[in-house]
């Protein structure tokens, strides 16, 4: 299996480097492109083994799945730069927010098969919550192969085409949110009186503890914070103070403007 990504930032690499971790392919089967930083291209040679080009040809030919990797605003670019290489049997893997397989079909001018997903960053630790939907012309024999692909970095699940926006906002942007989230407790509890260093440290192993409660416990969320809550204690105290503040309203408004936002990119 030849697999290209056209792209090679932020989530291209999670994903990639998620795919070597699990070896469900070998680095050989990997080839990266990207708009012009070769140094960055070597980097990755050098430490994953994979393989990298300029030449839309070699990277085209024989490629199985040909992820498009670039944001939103390069596609343009980009289709400009392999509409006419495209070969028959290239299957496209959009991770591209809000272009929509009409917007990728027609800027490719191509019938070639073609599947939006919408992963997340956690895909580096195969951990990845992703949302896919594919063109009519992708085979069930390919849709099983992508699947075993996603699956080898995270949880994948089928869409309309339409929700992808809300899987976009929820869980594609969703481990950002969270990290803000964490940046504000982190400086709240620096105002507690402890040193910095020990906050930090303290807080990361909090995130990872509570992460693998929820992967370990059977119990719900609500159930996991009730079990801290002992009667009329410090939980208690802190939690009704919290309940003062609109958190719910605060996390709608903020998937609602992610949504809005991956909708204008699909106009
Ligand atoms: N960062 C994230 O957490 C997620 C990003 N995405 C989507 O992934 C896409 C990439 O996002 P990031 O990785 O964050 O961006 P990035 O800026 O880190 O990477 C973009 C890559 O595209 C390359 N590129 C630009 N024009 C090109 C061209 N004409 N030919 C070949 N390569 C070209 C750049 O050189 C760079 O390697 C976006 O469309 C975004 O919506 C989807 C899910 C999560
Ligand atoms: O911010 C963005 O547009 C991309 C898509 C989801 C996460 N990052």
């Amino acid at each position: 299996m030849k697999i290209v990504f056209y792209g090679a930032g932020n989530m291209a690499s999670a994903i990639f480097e998620g795919l070597i971790s699990s070896s469900l392919l070998n680095s050989h089967d990997i080839y990266l492109t990207n708009r012009s930083s070769e140094n960055q291209l070597q980097n990755y040679q050098e430490r994953l083994n994979v393989n990298y080009s300029y030449d839309d040809i070699e990277l085209l030919t024989d490629a199985d799945y040909v992820f498009l990797a670039t944001k939103p605003d390069d596609f343009d670019s980009l289709a400009e730069r392999i509409r006419d290489k495209v070969q028959p049997g290239n299957h496209f893997i959009s991770i591209m927010a809000g272009v929509s397989l009409n917007q990728i079909k027609t800027r490719l001018q191509t019938q070639n098969p073609i599947a939006r997903i919408m992963p997340n960053t956690n895909a580096q630790v195969q951990q990845s919550v992703t949302g896919i939907t594919f063109s009519d012309t992708f085979d069930a024999g390919h849709k099983t192969e992508l699947f075993k692909i996603l699956s080898s970095f995270g949880t994948a699940l089928e869409v309309e085409e339409e929700k992808l926006h809300q899987v976009t906002a929820i869980t594609g942007s969703g481990p950002a949110f969270l990290y803000y989230m964490y940046e504000q407790y982190i400086k709240a509890a620096l105002k507690m009186g402890l040193e910095k260093e020990h906050v930090d440290a303290a807080v990361r192993n909090l995130i990872i503890g509570t992460g693998h409660m929820l992967e370990a416990s059977e119990l719900g969320i609500e159930q996991l914070r009730e079990n801290i809550t002992s009667k009329g204690g410090t939980t208690k105290a802190g939690l009704d103070a919290l309940k003062k503040y609109p958190v719910e309203a605060i996390f709608t408004d903020c998937l609602e403007e992610a949504i809005k936002r991956s909708k204008e990119l699909s106009e």
